[in-house]
């Protein structure tokens, strides 16, 4: 099986790329695989920007083919709040039952008609010698007033989605993997993995 490294310590994301990369004929690996890895500092100011220093970084230490996700919540209300802050929302340790509280908070008095959200996805694809490609998806919904359901990670429980009639972290995560904003953007980047192959992908 082809192996692909992404840069990532989050362990939300590393199980639905698991997921999503196993029918692709890719095993995952993460930086929860290389616990000694530094923390590479996102001081970009898009999404994309992030990715692209998070999948250099990481594609540069192990000469390899490697992928990252810059992602968070843009809330209509909040003027595109928390966005590329979406982790450290509510402070630098990135405490994600503290971060959707501080949102609850923030739009107790925005009334339901006026919650639109929508969660972004940035991925880079960097490989040696081969120019960093981005790619987004997006997935709409809008903020509930209280937290619903327990899979996924992050926002999931205070995120309802249309499409499902449900909060993301009630939905099973091969549900989650049809219409989220990752599962968009992976679907982008499947035709240009191919190209970002070096040849040390074979495990
Ligand atoms: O599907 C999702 N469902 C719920 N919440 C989500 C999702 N996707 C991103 N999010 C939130 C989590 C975190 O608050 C921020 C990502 O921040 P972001 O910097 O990209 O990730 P991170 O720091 O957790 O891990 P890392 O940079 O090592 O990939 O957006
Ligand atoms: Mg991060």
């Amino acid at each position: 099986m082809q192996e692909v490294i992404i840069a990532t310590k989050n362990a939300g994301k590393a199980r639905e790329f698991e997921r999503m990369f196993k029918p692709l004929g890719y095993e995952v690996k993460t930086l929860l695989d290389y616990p000694d890895f530094h923390d590479v500092e996102e001081t970009g100011s898009t999404f994309e920007e992030n990715a692209i220093l998070k999948a250099e970084a990481v594609s540069e230490a192990f000469g390899r083919m490697v992928i990252a996700d810059d992602s968070g919540l843009i809330i209509d209300a909040l003027g595109g709040k928390p966005g590329i802050y979406s982790a450290r929302y509510a402070g630098e340790e990135k405490n994600d039952q503290k971060n959707m509280e501080k949102v609850l908070d923030e739009l107790e008095s925005i009334p339901d008609h006026k919650r639109q959200a929508r969660f972004y996805c940035a991925l880079a694809i960097a490989a040696p010698g081969k120019t960093t490609v981005t790619v987004a998806g997006t997935c709409e919904g809008h903020i509930l007033r209280e937290k619903r359901g327990t899979n996924g990670f992050g926002y999931d429980p205070i995120f309802f989605t249309e499409e499902k009639n449900k909060a993301m972290a009630e939905l099973m995560p091969e549900e989650k993997s049809q219409i989220s904003h990752r599962a968009h953007a992976l679907k982008k980047l499947e035709e240009l993995l191919p190209s970002f192959v070096t040849g040390a992908e074979n495990s």
